[in-house]
């Protein structure tokens, strides 16, 4: 057997990325076994002239939801192979040393978990999406700036700790549960974008009916235990209001920075400043207001205001005097049939490939796909970070 054919097998697997882990199957010790067998040799499973190539591939656990997507892309980047014939997978399962293994490789280390986005090198920007009140959109927000940022070619991951409504796996479109190497869990991907929520640990149907503790317990395990990788933003869907996992938020990951949602309504406006302010306690920056479901665009093109308006501007002023620095309104959604169906069908808006579809993102995809630009953009504040500068 021709030697560069099974290094021409071999590079083309190292081109197939685990779904969740996202490095190479090679590198992650998943490729038990090449086998090229002459034409004729061994089950010619496609009739052309060629050589058969079987690979056994061994699966973090035996329950992998993500089974078939390993067969298909490993299938295919060895049939693109020249002088391949036919693909065989054959699927195992790796053995408790080898899931040892990886989780030590992926994690770098046999300690205990540590939060890698409180380490004082974290390159990671953490943004918490907070609202005072349930309903303002805080979720569809989280979910269309992750996806948007994606686009961009960010890394990104998004928590959702809405323990009252766990709606970001609906939103981005997740139906299959995290699988779990050892103690380390690893967060399914939907449009580029890292997902874990609360409600992927919770009795379907079921609330969350934990107290203070356990949720500061659950949430400081889906910062440790979760297997995040590099990422450039991970977006935090907090519960509305100022509850127990804003403190623990705040304990956990002191440098995180808070993101605003409010509608133009006042009542709304005035507990989202509430919410905002409770950042002069943690010592967390406020980089920024969202007003959502600012107007509704009418047929003739007027804009019917219907929660009212002016409310994000004044949680933004009322935040700048509160805090003592400038907290600028980022951006007014209108409200968008179109957002909304994205939402209901597990495809934010934010992330329409244009080009290809040939449909316009619509104005309330658009106004966050800015806001998404501008937090992009942003330098990453410097509140509850060690400066690198020492008394001389
Ligand atoms: N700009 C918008 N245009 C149209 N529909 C929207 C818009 N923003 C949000 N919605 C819709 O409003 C509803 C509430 O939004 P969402 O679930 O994001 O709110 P939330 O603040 O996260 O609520 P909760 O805190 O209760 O989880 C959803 O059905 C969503 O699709």
């Amino acid at each position: 057997m021709p030697a560069d054919l099974l290094t021409a097998v071999q590079s083309a697997l190292a081109g197939v990325l685990d779904p969740e882990i996202r490095r190479p199957i090679t590198e992650l010790g998943m490729v038990k076994d090449v086998t090229l067998s002459e034409p004729g040799e061994g089950a010619d499973t496609s009739g052309a002239a060629g050589v058969d190539a079987a690979i056994l591939v061994a699966l973090t656990t035996a329950g992998c939801p993500l089974r078939e997507t390993i067969t298909r892309d490993v299938t295919a980047a060895v049939a693109g192979v020249p002088g391949i014939a036919g693909v065989e997978v054959r699927l195992t399962v790796m053995t408790d040393a080898e899931r040892q293994e990886l989780r030590k490789q992926l994690r770098g280390t046999d300690a205990e978990p540590v939060i890698p986005f409180a380490q004082p090198d974290s390159l990671t920007r953490v943004i918490a999406v907070s609202s005072g009140k349930g309903g303002v959109g805080k979720s569809t927000v989280t979910a269309n700036l992750a996806v948007a940022m994606a686009r961009r070619g960010l890394r990104v991951g998004v928590l959702d700790a809405d323990i009252y409504g766990f709606s970001i796996p609906l939103m981005l479109g997740v139906t299959q549960n995290p699988t779990k190497v050892e103690d380390m869990i690893l967060p399914p991907v939907a449009h580029d974008v890292k997902v874990i929520s609360i409600g992927m640990f919770a009795p379907p149907g079921q609330p969350v009916v934990w107290r203070g503790p356990m949720l500061h317990r659950a949430l400081q395990q889906f910062l440790a235990d979760v297997f995040w990788g590099d990422l450039d933003i991970l977006l935090l869907d907090l519960p509305p209001g100022t509850g127990d996992i804003a403190i623990s938020l705040a304990q956990l990951l002191p440098n995180a920075e808070i993101l605003v949602v409010t509608t133009p309504q006042q009542a709304a406006a005035d507990v989202a400043a509430r919410a905002g302010s409770m950042a002069t306690q943690t010592r967390q920056r406020v980089i920024g207001v969202v007003e959502n479901m600012s107007w509704l665009t009418q047929p003739d093109g007027s804009r019917l205001e219907i929660f009212g308006s002016g409310g994000g501007q004044e949680v933004a002023n009322t935040l700048s005097a509160t805090l003592g620095y400038p907290v600028g309104l980022l951006g007014q959604v209108p409200l968008d049939v179109a957002v909304r169906e994205g939402g209901d069908v597990g495809s934010p808006r934010a992330g329409l490939d244009t080009a290809a579809s040939g449909e316009d993102l619509g104005e309330g995809a658009d106004a966050l796909v800015a806001i998404a630009d501008q937090l992009a953009g942003q330098r990453r504040g410097l509140a509850g970070r060690r400066l690198g500068l020492s008394v001389v």
